[in-house]
């Protein structure tokens, strides 16, 4: 006997009522934890990230379906993005405009409850976090096709920012069409640089006479289209909804795997969720060996690497600074003794944060 509609849908129904008033139990327990804040810290933080990365963690290891764990976590993600607000509207600055991908990752680490403030380049928004203005920051760091992101790396040399979580986004690009997009007269194609170079054996193919137009990001060049019609860009879904585009052509990136990562960046330390990464800056006087010899303490003490590489230092011509990433947290003992061992070497190290390992 199978149940009648009505049926089924009184049952949703009530269920429906059972979870709204669970998240408004949920919301008012929320508002207690700020006022616990309030009373015990003159600054008190709200936004606790190894917390988040807790709970939901802990959401996809209980999770039985039918509904797949990814999909409960980012549910709880909006639940705890509502929460905070209650708490305090967090304003998160990244790099802009609107419907560029870095907004798409903000928001998938935080929430929708956030405000979210574009800004014209990635110091901008190092300064913004460092001036107060916005609570954290949100900058792409490396790009599994294109390699690192060279001014984020650059800009924590001279910040005292802490990083404070991690966003993996897979990355899909869209060649987009406008209103007034004449497409068979197409002569010049508008993507951010990075896009471009991710997309190379897909426009050698498909557009080979179109002149590739590099344009501060990608949703500069969606915007273009408003007022162009002999030209094309290609952007992602968030640029493409926000400029009323259409997609001629989807997902034209070369590596079906394209994935970015981004930093969360603020101005408190991280303590440990049980499973993070740290990250820091170490610089020594260049000699032979100078790499292993930093390298070492590492393998000694059983932590693995996650990232290693090198920018010039700007300080002297040929003189390097490694960025490492490794797992771990910096207060584990076996992390503090490769720090110590580093700086027993005569090395000068910068932490750049600990935080939790990206969960969604
Ligand atoms: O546990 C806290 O500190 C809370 O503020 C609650 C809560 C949540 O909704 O679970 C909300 C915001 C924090 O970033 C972490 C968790």
């Amino acid at each position: 006997m199978t149940d009648s509609l009505d049926n089924l849908r009184n049952q949703i129904d009530e269920l429906d009522q059972k979870l709204q008033d669970l998240l408004n139990e949920r919301a008012t327990l929320a508002h207690k934890v700020a006022e616990v804040k309030i009373a015990t810290d003159p600054n008190p933080v709200f936004y606790r990230p190894e917390r988040e990365a807790q709970v939901l963690r802990k959401v996809k290891e209980r999770n039985q379906g039918p509904l797949d764990g990814e999909t409960m976590a980012r549910f709880f993600r909006e639940v705890m993005s509502a929460c905070l607000a209650l708490e305090q509207r967090m304003k998160v600055a990244f790099l802009g405009p609107e419907g560029t991908f870095t907004q798409q990752a903000a928001l998938k680490h935080f929430g929708h409850a956030v405000e979210s403030v574009p800004l014209g380049a990635i110091d901008e928004v190092f300064r913004e976090v460092e001036a107060g203005a916005a609570h954290y920051g949100v900058v792409p760091v490396e790009n599994s096709t294109e390699g690192v992101v060279n001014h984020t790396l650059d800009t924590f040399m001279t910040s005292e920012l802490k990083i404070c979580g991690e966003v993996e986004l897979r990355i899909h690009h869209h060649l987009l069409a406008g209103q007034h997009t004449q497409r068979d007269k197409v002569t010049r194609v508008y993507s951010h640089q990075q896009t471009l170079a991710q997309c190379r054996q897909w426009l050698d193919a498909h557009m080979p006479g179109v002149e590739r137009i590099a344009v501060s990001s990608n949703a500069e060049a969606a915007r273009r289209l408003s007022d162009e019609w002999n030209a094309m860009a290609i952007a992602g879904e968030m640029a493409e909804e926000l400029y009323g585009l259409e997609a001629v052509q989807r997902n034209i990136e070369d590596r079906p795997d394209n994935t970015t990562r981004f930093l969360i960046i603020g101005r408190q330390d991280t303590p440990a969720s049980g499973k993070d990464k740290t990250s820091l800056m170490v610089s020594g006087k260049n000699r032979p060996g100078l790499l292993f010899e930093v390298l070492a303490p590492f393998r000694d003490e059983g932590i693995n690497l996650t990232r290693l590489e090198s920018r010039p230092s700007r300080t002297a011509n040929w003189s390097y600074v490694f960025f490492v990433d490794c797992e771990g947290h910096k207060e584990d003992g076996n992390l503090q003794a490769v720090l110590d061992k580093l700086e027993a070497a005569g090395n000068t190290i910068k932490l750049l944060g600990s935080y939790p390992k990206a969960v969604l």
